[in-house]
C-alpha cells in the first residue's frame, strides 16, 4: 500500500497521467514507482507490428498480454500502439510467398487482419489507440511520407486503419499520432490530414501529439498555437510520448564522437526545469481539450533517446533520475494553485 501522492494524484482533476512501458517496468522499484506516480500506460514496444505478428502465422502475445494484465490488476488505462506505421514494420508484410510485392487487395487483407485480431484481443481492456502512427512526411514541402504502405495500397490505406479498428471495437477512441506536431510547418499539414479523415466521416476521435520535446522547443506560443489549432477540429487530445531532451532535435542517427559530452550539467538541468514548467502550466490551461498526458519512459535510467538520435549519449528527458528520485522539475511540474 502506498499513501504517497504523486503526479496522477495532483492532476486528478485534469488528466489521467500515463507512461511508455517495457518488460522492466512491471517488477520491482520500477513498477513500485509507476503505481505510485501514473494511472496509465502504453507499451512501448509490445504492440509494434514487428513484435506482437513478427511473422505471416504467427502473433507473439507473451508481453502485450502481461502488460495489459497489470494494467487490469492496478486500474490503469491502457493505450494501444501502435496499429499502422512505416517503422518496426516486419518485411513479410509487403511480400507474398515467392518474395515479390503484394497486391494491394492482399496488403489490405493483412492489414485488416492484424487490426482485427490485436484491437480484437484487447476489446474493452485498451481504451484508446494509435491507429496511425507518423505519416506527415518530414520534407516541409511535402504532405504524405512515402512509405511501402502508401506505394502499394495508395493514401486510402489510412482510413482503412480507422475503419477496420471501429469495426471490430467501437468503444475504441482511435487517434492519428505525430511528432514536431507544434512546428507551425507541420501542424498545418497534420491539421490537413486529420481534417480531411473527419470530413470524410472516418472515425477518428483524437489527435496524439508525442511531445518530443526538448529544452529548446517548443516555446510558449508554438505549444499554445498547436493546441487551439487542433482544438478547432473538435477531437480529443493527448500527449502521447512526453520527454525532454537535453539537446537539440536532430533527424539523422549518428554515432557519439569521441569526448563529446553527455553530463547533466546545472545550466542544462535549469533550462529542462523552466521547460516542463512551462508545458504543465500550458496543460493546465488547455485542460477542457487534453484528456491524457502520457511520458514516454519511466525515468533517466533508461530511455529511447539514449540510442536516438545519437547511439550512446546519455540523455536526462524525464521527471525521475537515475535512481528513480525525483528531479528539481518535477517539483515545478506538481506545485501548482
Ligand atoms: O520515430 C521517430 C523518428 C524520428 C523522430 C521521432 C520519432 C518518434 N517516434 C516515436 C519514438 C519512439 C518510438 O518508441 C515510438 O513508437 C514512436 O512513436
Amino acid at each position: 500500500q502506498n499513501n504517497t501522492k504523486g503526479l496522477k494524484d495532483y492532476y486528478q482533476e485534469f488528466f489521467p497521467i500515463g507512461v511508455a512501458v517495457n518488460g522492466r517496468s512491471l517488477a520491482g522499484q520500477e513498477a513500485h514507482l509507476l503505481l505510485q506516480e501514473f494511472n496509465s500506460i502504453t507499451p512501448e514496444n509490445a504492440m509494434k507490428m514487428e513484435v506482437i505478428h513478427p511473422r505471416k502465422l504467427e502473433y507473439n502475445w507473451a508481453l502485450a498480454d502481461s502488460i495489459v494484465a497489470f494494467a487490469q490488476k492496478n486500474r490503469l488505462r491502457v493505450r494501444g500502439h501502435t496499429l499502422l506505421w512505416h517503422e518496426q514494420v516486419p518485411d513479410w508484410f509487403f511480400l507474398d510467398d515467392q518474395g515479390a510485392p503484394v497486391t494491394k487487395d492482399t496488403l489490405l487483407k493483412r492489414l485488416k487482419d492484424h487490426i482485427t485480431t490485436v484491437v480484437g484481443r484487447y476489446k474493452g481492456k485498451v481504451y484508446a489507440w494509435d491507429v496511425l502512427n507518423e505519416a506527415i512526411d518530414d520534407n516541409p514541402k511535402q504532405f504524405l511520407r512515402q512509405s511501402k504502405w502508401l506505394e502499394i495500397a495508395g493514401e486510402e490505406i489510412l482510413a482503412k486503419a480507422f475503419e477496420y479498428a471501429h469495426e471490430v471495437d467501437p468503444d475504441a477512441l482511435l487517434f492519428y499520432n505525430d511528432y514536431n506536431s507544434e512546428r507551425p510547418e507541420k501542424r498545418e499539414r497534420i491539421y490537413r490530414l486529420v481534417k480531411k479523415l473527419v470530413d470524410d466521416g472516418v472515425p477518428i476521435h483524437g489527435i496524439g501529439l508525442q511531445g518530443h520535446w526538448s529544452i529548446f522547443e517548443p516555446s510558449t506560443s508554438d505549444l499554445e498555437q498547436a493546441l487551439e489549432r487542433y482544438a478547432s477540429l473538435g477531437l480529443q487530445l493527448h500527449f502521447t510520448e512526453l520527454d525532454v531532451s537535453v539537446y537539440p532535435w536532430e533527424k539523422e542517427r549518428r554515432r557519439k564522437r569521441p569526448g563529446e559530452i553527455d553530463a547533466l550539467t546545472p545550466a542544462l538541468e535549469e533550462k529542462q526545469i523552466a521547460q516542463y514548467e512551462m508545458i504543465f502550466s500550458v496543460f493546465r490551461k488547455y485542460k477542457s481539450h487534453i484528456t491524457s498526458v502520457t511520458f514516454w519512459n519511466l525515468s533517466d535510467r533508461y530511455s529511447w533517446l539514449d540510442h536516438y538520435p545519437v547511439q550512446g549519449r546519455k540523455n536526462y528527458p524525464l521527471l525521475f533520475d537515475r535512481n528513480l528520485e525525483r528531479k528539481k522539475a518535477y517539483y515545478k511540474v506538481v506545485d501548482f494553485k
